[in-house]
C-alpha cells in the first residue's frame, strides 16, 4: 500500500512527516528505526505522524530514530504549521502535542513562530532523578560541567562552554544523555554566549544524536542562559544548520521563530512501518 510522506527540515533538522488523519499508520520501534535510517530508509532526525487533534487543529506525534516518543520538537512543529497553513489558507493555527497546545503563526515571509509553551524549571518537571537546583546541576563529563536544566515538554541540559566546536560531542554527548540524573535521558546543549543577544549552540539530541538544529534545545538554552544572567530574554540562537530567534516572555512562555523547507515528497510501503 503506497503511503505518501513529506521530507521536510527546519534549519537542517530533518523529518519524515506522515499523515494518519484519514487512515491509521501504526509505527513500531523497528519501523521508526528503518524509516530514520539514512542508508536503509528515507533518513531523518525524527519521524512525525499527523493525527486528528482532540483540541488543536492537528496533533503531531514525535518519534526519535530509536523509537522513543518525545514531548516536543520545535523545528518539526514549524514544518507541521506550514502544512496546516497550506491546507487551510490561514496564517495561524494550533498544533497539539502530548505536552499541550502550541499556537503557530506566520511571523514574516518564510518564517513561522511557535509559542512553545512555558519553560518548566522544577526538578520534577525536567525531570531529574532527585531534588536538585536546576540552575546548577552537579554533573560533569570531560571538560564540561555545571549545566542548567529545564523542560520544554522534553528534558534539556545546557552546558555553557567557550567553544562548542572544540568538544568531542560524539563521546561526551551519549554519556551525558544517559546520565543517571536524567531518568528519561536528556537532550544536551553546548552553548557559547557570543553576546547578550547571540548564542552559538550545538545539541546532542536524546534518541537522535548530533543534529544540525534543535528547536526545543534553542528554547531551553535561551531560558537557561537568561536564568544565569548571561543573555536578555530574546536572542538569536545560531546552530550549525541555521539561526532561530527565541524569546522568553514575561509570562513564562517561550517563542521560537525560524524557517521551514520541503525537501521532497515520496511514497513508501506502510507495511514496513509496523514490521
Ligand atoms: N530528541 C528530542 C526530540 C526532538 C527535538 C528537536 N528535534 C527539536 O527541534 O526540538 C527529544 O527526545 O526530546
Amino acid at each position: 500500500m503506497p503511503t505518501p510522506f513529506r521530507k521536510m527540515h527546519g534549519a537542517g533538522n530533518d523529518f519524515v512527516i506522515l499523515d494518519a488523519r484519514q487512515t491509521p499508520l501504526p509505527i513500531s520501534e523497528a519501523g521508526a528505526r528503518w524509516l530514520a535510517d539514512r542508508n536503509r530508509g528515507v533518513g531523518a532526525d525524527q519521524i512525525i505522524r499527523l493525527e486528528n487533534a482532540p483540541d488543536g487543529d492537528v496533533f503531531m506525534r514525535i518519534l526519535n530514530p530509536d523509537g522513543s516518543e518525545a514531548g516536543a520538537c520545535g523545528n518539526a512543529t514549524r514544518c507541521v504549521a506550514r502544512i496546516l497553513f497550506e491546507e487551510t489558507g490561514s496564517e495561524t493555527g494550533v498544533i497539539q502535542t502530548i505536552s499541550g497546545l502550541l499556537p503557530a503563526r506566520v511571523s514574516a515571509p518564510g518564517l513561522i513562530e511557535i509559542d512553545m509553551g512555558p519553560a518548566r524549571l522544577g526538578w520534577q518537571e525536567v525531570p531529574l532523578a532527585h531534588e536538585a537546583d536546576t540552575l546548577h546541576l552537579d554533573l560533569s563529563e570531560g571538560a564540561v560541567s555545571d549545566p542548567a536544566a529545564c523542560s520544554m515538554g522534553n528534558p534539556h541540559a545546557t552546558f555553557f562552554v567557550d567553544d562548542p566546536w572544540a568538544l568531542p560531542l560524539d563521546v561526551i554527548g551519549p554519556r551525558l544523555e544517559h546520565a543517571a540524573i536524567f531518568p528519561d535521558r536528556a537532550n544536551i546543549g553546548f552553548a557559547q554566549i557570543v553576546s547578550p543577544e547571540h548564542i552559538r549552540l550545538r545539541v546532542w539530541e536524546r534518541g537522535a544524536g548530533l543534529t544540525l538544529a534543535c528547536g526545543s534545545g534553542a528554547c531551553a538554552t535561551l531560558v537557561n542562559a537568561h536564568r544565569r544572567g548571561l543573555t536578555g530574554r530574546r536572542a538569536a540562537v545560531e546552530l550549525p544548520g541555521g539561526t532561530l530567534t527565541i524569546t522568553w516572555r514575561e509570562d513564562g512562555h517561550v517563542l521560537m521563530e525560524g524557517p521551514t523547507a520541503l525537501s521532497f515528497m515520496g511514497e513508501l510501503d506502510a507495511a514496513l512501518l509496523d514490521a
